[in-house]
């Protein structure tokens, strides 16, 4: 279960912080893949920062089955990124030395939960078993996002945090990658929150979380 409470988030600006994430409420169970949406600039991504714990928040509290991101330091925070939580980005963000296969792997061997047959299995899944000794500049947008679920999954994740991850990829790219990260999310019981513009992709999950100005402003079934 994920929990975020009364979370408050200001950016400091030459003038005076600008607060960005303004009272944000929600409760996302274990297992359920929830859409975030909102206009450009509404806090989304500062959300998905926060839940992911590559960011200190200013007020209110994050629990991930009942711990606490408050009070964290670094090294805390890096321990629970590695162990907890898996992360899908719209740049791919992939290791520019490491092999495709290297880079499947790193995840989840910096955690000590690599899983040889596990990562051979999600390999074949994720139709990359030709490609792991390339590297990820000579694959397409599409296959190197493959790899970055690959990667985020790897670990076995009690979360996965998706930030548009089929934003860079074309309409039927994006569907095939989809398909592929919601069956491995329903397969590991990871919960999902993903960060998309697309009502299409939206419909897809269970629920909906919409923002406006740093507040929840609507929750729907999607
Ligand atoms: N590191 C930062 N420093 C200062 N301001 C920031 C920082 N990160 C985000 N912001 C500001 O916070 C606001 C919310 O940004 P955020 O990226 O969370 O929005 P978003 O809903 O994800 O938008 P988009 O859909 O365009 O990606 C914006 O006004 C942005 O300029």
């Amino acid at each position: 279960m994920l929990t975020i409470t009364d979370l408050h988030k200001s950016f400091e600006t030459a003038d005076a912080p600008m607060p960005v994430l303004r009272g944000v409420d929600m409760e996302i169970a274990t297992g359920e893949c929830v859409a975030l949406t909102g206009e450009s600039g509404s806090g989304k991504s500062t959300l998905l920062h926060l839940v992911a714990a590559l960011d200190t928040f200013d007020r209110g509290s994050i629990t991930l089955d009942g711990q606490e991101f408050s009070g964290m330091g670094d090294t805390a925070r890096a321990n629970l990124r590695r162990t907890r939580i898996g992360v899908i980005f719209q740049q791919f963000n992939l290791i520019p030395s490491l092999s495709v296969g290297d880079n499947l792997s790193f995840h989840a061997r910096l955690s000590d939960r690599y899983d040889a047959a596990w990562q051979a299995e999600l390999t074949e899944r994720l139709g990359l078993s030709e490609l792991v000794h390339r590297w990820p500049e000579q694959l397409s947008g599409g296959q190197q996002q493959r790899v970055a679920v690959g990667r985020a999954i790897a670990a076995r994740p009690a979360l996965v945090l998706a930030d548009e991850p089929t934003g860079n990829l074309d309409e039927a790219t994006g569907s095939a990658v989809m398909d592929l990260l919601l069956d491995l999310v329903a397969e590991t019981q990871a919960t999902l929150l993903m960060v998309t513009h697309s009502g299409a992709l939206a419909a897809r999950l269970n629920r909906r979380i919409h923002l406006r100005h740093g507040r929840v402003a609507e929750v729907a079934a999607a």
